[in-house]
């Protein structure tokens, strides 16, 4: 008979909180160490939101009387908060192989988009694709996010670029986000690129003009609903002017500013987050010293990529020294066509290796950083008493293990939602 609560979880060798104050975001030196409880246990209530957390025998004593719908011995094993995946673009279809060969043959990543392939190519095939189809991949692909961790996602539009697929892909989020057992940050990217045909500014009119009332329309009648505004704000794509007066209009209609910037050309996007008032900034390889100074005082997020730097060999963000001045670092997968990675481990271990981040910095810049750059650390990214009950257990006795063997030791053994 189900009762009481819905979860108990004893007597774990570590529980891995990240921080235990209610701190929206990890930085400086508050990374030093992160908050975890050795020989603890914790409590799920029906609810879904944690009500205890502590020593394995205050809370045998603690629930002595209460009844649970289960329980898990942890006995030797971590928890930790369910990953937070800051950076996806999971909804598509075709595939970019060919592309691999013609990048290590040199080509560039611009080379290929200017030539019209990259994200433009992506954009016709799923323009094609039926919504159904587009549905099945993408719950395939949110289930191999889940298996390694990731409990919480963020997931753009962005490969339809016209109205019409742009909703498209809207609604397949939405429905997952109905239908699925993991969270979702639904982004608008409708300037991922400019569509053939248009130019950046006539580009920008039309989702000024016309995606972005659609959008206000649908999600005030509850039929989509939609958190951030994104654009790719590179050269040769969108410009700073053609992002401001995109960014400016999203957020005029509630959407949360979290956009590609600074990726391949210095292009001041930094500063012009800061000026928008952003959440978050993505990528950020070619960011200024003023833009990582305007970050840090502005508290708008960094969500780093180190799957996008290792696969296009480019110069690797600056993490150090976005963290030394105390910029709020995130991580993020960039799962796309381009940079195919689900696994939240892997992209920590990358972080550590390639960009020189501590143990305590990637895992805080997957949990409670990346939930801050989706505006959702009041409920996601740590363990404490109050927040949604999203957890891993890994079969390890801490939490290093996760991070240091990617290849093998990194599958949870469970994952639990709530
Ligand atoms: N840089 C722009 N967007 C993606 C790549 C998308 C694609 O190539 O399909 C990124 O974040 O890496
Ligand atoms: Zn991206």
């Amino acid at each position: 008979m189900a009762g009481g609560h819905r979860l108990l979880l004893e007597n774990a060798r570590q529980v891995v909180l990240v921080c235990a104050r209610g701190e929206r975001f990890l930085a400086r030196d508050a990374l030093r160490s992160l908050a975890v409880l050795e020989d603890a246990s914790l409590v799920v209530g029906i609810d879904g939101f944690i009500k205890a957390i502590g020593p394995g025998d205050a809370i045998q004593k603690q629930f002595s009387e209460e009844t649970f719908q289960e329980r898990i011995d942890c006995t030797g094993k971590c928890i930790l908060p369910g990953l937070v995946d800051a950076h996806t673009h999971p909804v598509w279809a075709g595939e970019r192989v060919h592309e691999f060969a013609m990048k290590l043959a040199g080509a560039t990543y611009m080379d290929i988009h200017q030539a019209g392939g990259g994200i433009n190519f992506t954009v016709e095939r799923t323009r094609q694709a039926s919504e159904e189809a587009l549905f099945s991949s993408f719950r395939q692909r949110l289930g191999c996010m889940m298996r390694a961790g990731t409990t919480l996602a963020e997931c753009k539009s962005g490969y339809g670029l016209n109205l019409e697929t742009e909703l498209k892909m809207l609604r397949v989020i939405e429905r997952a986000r109905r239908e699925l057992d993991i969270g979702i940050s639904a982004t608008y990217c409708g300037a991922h690129s400019v569509p053939k045909g248009k130019t950046a500014t006539e580009a920008a009119d039309d989702i000024i003009n016309n995606h972005l009332p659609k959008l206000k329309e649908l999600g005030r009648n509850g039929e989509i609903h939609v958190d951030n505004i994104d654009v790719f704000c590179e050269k040769g794509v969108f410009d700073l002017d053609s992002t401001r007066r995109i960014l400016q209009s999203g957020k005029d209609i509630g959407l949360q500013i979290n956009f590609h910037g600074d990726e391949l050309h210095p292009m001041k996007a930094a500063e012009l987050g800061v000026e928008l008032g952003a959440k978050a900034i993505s990528h950020l390889e070619e960011v200024s010293d003023e833009g990582i100074a305007a970050m840090a005082a502005a508290r708008c997020s960094a969500v780093l990529l180190p799957t996008t730097a290792y696969m296009l060999r480019l110069k690797q963000p600056r993490a150090r020294k976005m963290l030394d001045e105390g910029v709020i670092v995130a991580l993020g997968s960039d799962f796309n066509p381009n940079a195919y990675c689900f696994s939240m481990p892997m992209v920590m271990h990358l972080a550590c290796v390639n960009m020189r981040m501590s143990m305590p910095e990637a895992l805080a810049a997957a949990t409670i950083n990346a939930a801050y750059a989706l505006g959702k650390s009041h409920t996601h990214g740590s363990l404490e008493v109050g927040k949604q009950g999203d957890l891993i257990i890994i079969n390890s006795s801490s939490k290093e293990q996760h991070q240091e063997s990617p290849f093998g030791k990194q599958v949870p053994q469970h994952i639990l939602l709530h």
